[in-house]
């Protein structure tokens, strides 16, 4: 976790850009947007059509709506791949374009070829069979050794989403993260951590450009931020995602205090 200190400011910390949300999913917009402003980012640009865009500036009107400067990317998530609209598919490719750390989530997966920036994809299982073009039960058999070789087959980070959470990278990183609570499988929550890991993404811009083996443990510290925050809004109970979201700022709080091992 990066802690802002006295001499940062909101372009200091780190701008996150989102292209996420559509008319039929505007949702999921306003989900990765609370959810990132919740892990704790300098800014958020929001970049969607009309819909989400009331919806996420509604919730929080924090978030600016114009193109800009941005440190990190997150992309796809409420975006149904083969119903884009044209200028969705012109700010995808243009965030793509300038190869800076970027989640690739749900309808931007397909974007992935074209992805040659620091880059990680957080499918679940069903959407890494259908980018392996294999059957989603191949998957859910070995699910650590698919996402070591997604990784290496694609070249890129792999966050496998499911009960047990597996990050791979290209260069040999192999880590699992295990869900505190099964009440997690739930809508949105995957849209939720999609924020959370473009927070991390953008608030370690320096880090990642200098090392894209830096990518695997931030996805790492995505999932366990999810599973905590879900493990506090869930109290053994069910929950919803906006219920998660509001705990992230106490999960960091109480990592940050926790003494170092
Ligand atoms: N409120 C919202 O706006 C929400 C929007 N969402 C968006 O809805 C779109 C479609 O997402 P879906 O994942 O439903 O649909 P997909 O069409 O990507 O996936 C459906 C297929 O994958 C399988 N599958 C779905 N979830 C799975 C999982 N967790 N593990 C294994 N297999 C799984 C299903 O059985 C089905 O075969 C995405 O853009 C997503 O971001 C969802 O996140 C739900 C909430
Ligand atoms: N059985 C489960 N137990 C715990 N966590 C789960 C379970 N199934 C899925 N998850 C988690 O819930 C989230 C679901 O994400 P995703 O499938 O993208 O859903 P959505 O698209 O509806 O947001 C992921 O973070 C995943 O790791």
């Amino acid at each position: 976790m990066k802690v802002p200190t006295a001499s940062d400011d909101k372009y200091s910390r780190g701008v996150l850009g989102i292209v996420t949300g559509s008319t039929d999913y505007p949702g999921a917009a306003v989900i990765g947007v609370e959810a990132a402003l919740r892990t704790g980012v300098g800014m958020v640009r929001y970049l969607g059509p009309e819909v989400p865009t009331s919806l996420a500036l509604a919730r929080r009107p924090e978030i600016v709506t114009r193109p800009g400067r941005v440190q990190a990317w997150l992309l796809g998530s409420g975006i149904a791949a083969g119903a884009r609209d044209a200028d969705t598919a012109n700010r995808l490719t243009t965030a793509i374009a300038q190869e800076l750390p970027t989640a690739l989530d749900a309808g931007a997966l397909g974007l992935l070829g074209s992805a040659t920036g620091p880059t990680v994809i957080t499918p679940h299982h069903g959407e890494l069979a259908r980018m392996l073009g294999i059957d989603r039960s191949e998957i859910a058999q070995d699910p650590a050794a698919w996402a070591a070789r997604a990784a290496a087959d694609l070249g890129v980070t792999v966050l496998l989403k499911g009960f047990r959470t597996h990050i791979a990278d290209p260069y040999g990183s192999r880590l699992l993260v295990t869900s505190a609570t099964s009440w997690t499988a739930t809508a949105g929550t995957g849209d939720a951590l999609g924020g959370i890991l473009g927070s991390l993404l953008a608030t370690h811009s320096a880090e990642i450009a200098a090392s894209r083996g830096a990518l695997a443990p931030l996805a790492a510290t995505a999932s366990v931020l999810h599973s905590l925050a879900a493990e506090r809004a869930s109290g053994g109970g069910p929950f919803t995602v906006l219920d998660l979201a509001a705990e992230l700022p106490g999960v960091v709080a109480r990592l940050l205090a926790a003494p170092r091992a």
